[in-house]
């Protein structure tokens, strides 16, 4: 594929440089930096038989975002979003449209309202609580795998979020689900062939497997969801449950059965809706909160200071609550300062434009995929002093938010497709992060210095590390 020149209509197009899938490798924000850092940050890339535009500097996002947020709101179809998520009919991976607008609203106003969000309050903080006396009793044993640890915490908190209960905690479902979870992550995180080549879709997925381990991830998702909805039914039959914090299925069914919608949801619908915010909800958090400690571990210095100010603020206290964090600036320049260094989704999920639109000086055609490498901007020299360094001090006297108005820190996206649930998932980062931070003095295990760190990422559309974080932890106080 080197050297396939852009088949695009006349203009100043001429777009840098052509890339193909081979050389994304393992994790596409990093070859897709690279390719920024030699041609510009505007770049078009071939992966299989899709055009592909990739942006990398916060002007250009700025246009893309903002300028033509309209016209490159809709999502590229996927074959995992397809068959996991009832055909694409959640909020994340529908395409553009009237069904995507009424359940977009539904999210921002219903789902993730701030009142919403503020009813959720006592689980965040339940949560961290747990988080918390998990860690106690492992490090009681010698080293702590805080990985494994903080992937439950993301999970648990999003099931009572959502669900109502712990689903992966004691019960029944324990094994199962958190079976069907790590399938599912996977099959969404690893990219199928099939999206690359559409001509073969069908038959790509066929002799890789992807089809039938989709199906059957998709049948017992289905089966388990049928469960949970059942369980609801009942519920709400109980005398005196109305005073319950309602769940986001608790909400989900309410609107179904009120029927005020233009388009009926159907249960299907619900389904795919509650599925998505396992998608997005869970690792993103888990990955946030996982960097964050890799770095604060690996800078000794910003760990300590973060821990002190936290510490003298707070004084003695059981549990920091999230009404504590108000007071905590410092902090909140360290959360900032992880999303800048590790975004979740370095890309973005992908856009995809619905029609023509100039961005620079290129002409880019309609029905092209666009790459918003938010882990490149967050690294761009032109938007930051010294941009490999972990410095939450540069957040000290700025004005620079990551709520999707200042182009340089998109860690949540911006305009139409941003994240609808930005207030609850940077609260629940924050809170766990200062929790961890105030009970526990870290360290590496004895004979491990930060520099062997291994910080290699595992590819998806969120970014894991690697390997485990294994640390010492030492209860403070
Ligand atoms: C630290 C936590 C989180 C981060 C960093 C994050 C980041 C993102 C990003 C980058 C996008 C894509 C934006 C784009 O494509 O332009 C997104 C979309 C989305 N997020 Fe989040 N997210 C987080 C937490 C959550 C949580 C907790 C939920 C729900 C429980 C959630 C629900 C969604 C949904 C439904 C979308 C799709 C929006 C759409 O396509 O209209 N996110 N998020």
């Amino acid at each position: 594929q080197q050297g396939w020149r852009a088949n695009l209509p006349p203009g100043p197009l001429n777009l840098p440089i052509i890339g193909s899938l081979h050389r994304l490798g393992s994790a596409p924000h990093l070859s897709l930096a690279e390719l920024a850092r030699q041609h510009g940050p505007i770049v078009y890339v071939r992966l299989g038989e899709l055009p592909t535009c990739v942006l990398s500097s916060a002007e250009m996002a700025k246009e893309a975002l903002k300028t033509h947020d309209a016209a490159l709101a809709s999502r590229p179809t996927l074959c995992a979003a397809q068959q996991l998520f009832y055909g694409s009919t959640d909020i994340a991976f529908a395409p553009y449209g009237p069904y995507w607008r009424q359940v977009r609203k539904i999210c921002i106003l219903e789902l993730f309202s701030t009142k919403r969000v503020q009813s959720f309050r006592s689980m965040r903080e339940q949560e961290a609580a747990h988080l918390v006396s998990s860690i106690r009793s492992s490090c009681r044993v010698g080293e702590v795998d805080l990985t494994e640890l903080l992937g439950p915490f993301a999970n648990g908190l999003l099931c009572r979020v959502a669900l109502g209960k712990n689903y992966c905690e004691g019960g029944e479902y324990e094994r199962e689900f958190k079976r069907m979870l790590e399938e599912y992550q996977v099959l969404l995180g690893g990219f199928s062939l099939g999206d690359f080549f559409p001509s073969l879709e069908g038959w790509l997925n066929l002799i890789t497997g992807m089809a039938s381990r989709m199906k059957k991830t998709f049948e017992d998702f289905d089966r388990f969801f049928d469960r949970v909805i059942e369980d609801h039914r009942r519920k709400s039959k109980v005398p005196g449950g109305e005073n319950h914090v309602k769940d986001l299925v608790d909400v989900l069914l309410e609107i179904q059965s009120d029927g005020l919608e233009q388009i009926p949801l159907t249960m299907d619908n619900i389904k795919a809706i509650i599925l998505d915010m396992f998608a997005a909800g869970t690792d993103t958090t888990f990955i946030t909160l996982d960097w964050g400690m890799t770095e604060l571990i690996r800078n000794p210095r910003v760990m300590k200071k973060a821990q002190d100010h936290i510490r003298s603020k707070i004084g003695h206290k059981e549990q920091i609550e999230e009404s504590d964090l108000q007071e905590l600036d410092y902090l909140s320049a360290v959360v900032k300062e992880i999303f800048r260094l590790h975004p979740a989704a370095p890309v973005l999920i992908p856009h995809l434009s619905m029609e023509d639109v100039k961005i620079g000086e290129y002409n880019i055609p309609a029905k092209t995929r666009f790459f918003v490498n938010v882990w490149a901007i967050g690294r761009n020299p032109k938007s930051w002093d010294n941009p490999e360094e972990f410095c939450p001090e540069r957040f000290m006297n700025s004005l620079i938010d990551f709520k999707g108005q200042d182009f340089e820190l998109l860690p949540f996206g911006a305009g139409r497709r941003s994240c609808p649930a930005i207030t609850f998932g940077a609260a629940t980062v924050e809170l766990a992060l200062a929790n961890l931070l105030y009970h526990f003095n870290w360290e590496l295990p004895p004979g491990v210095r930060p520099e062997e760190f291994d910080l290699t990422e595992v590819f998806g559309i969120t970014m894991h590390r690697k390997e485990h974080l294994v640390v010492v932890a030492k209860p403070y106080n």
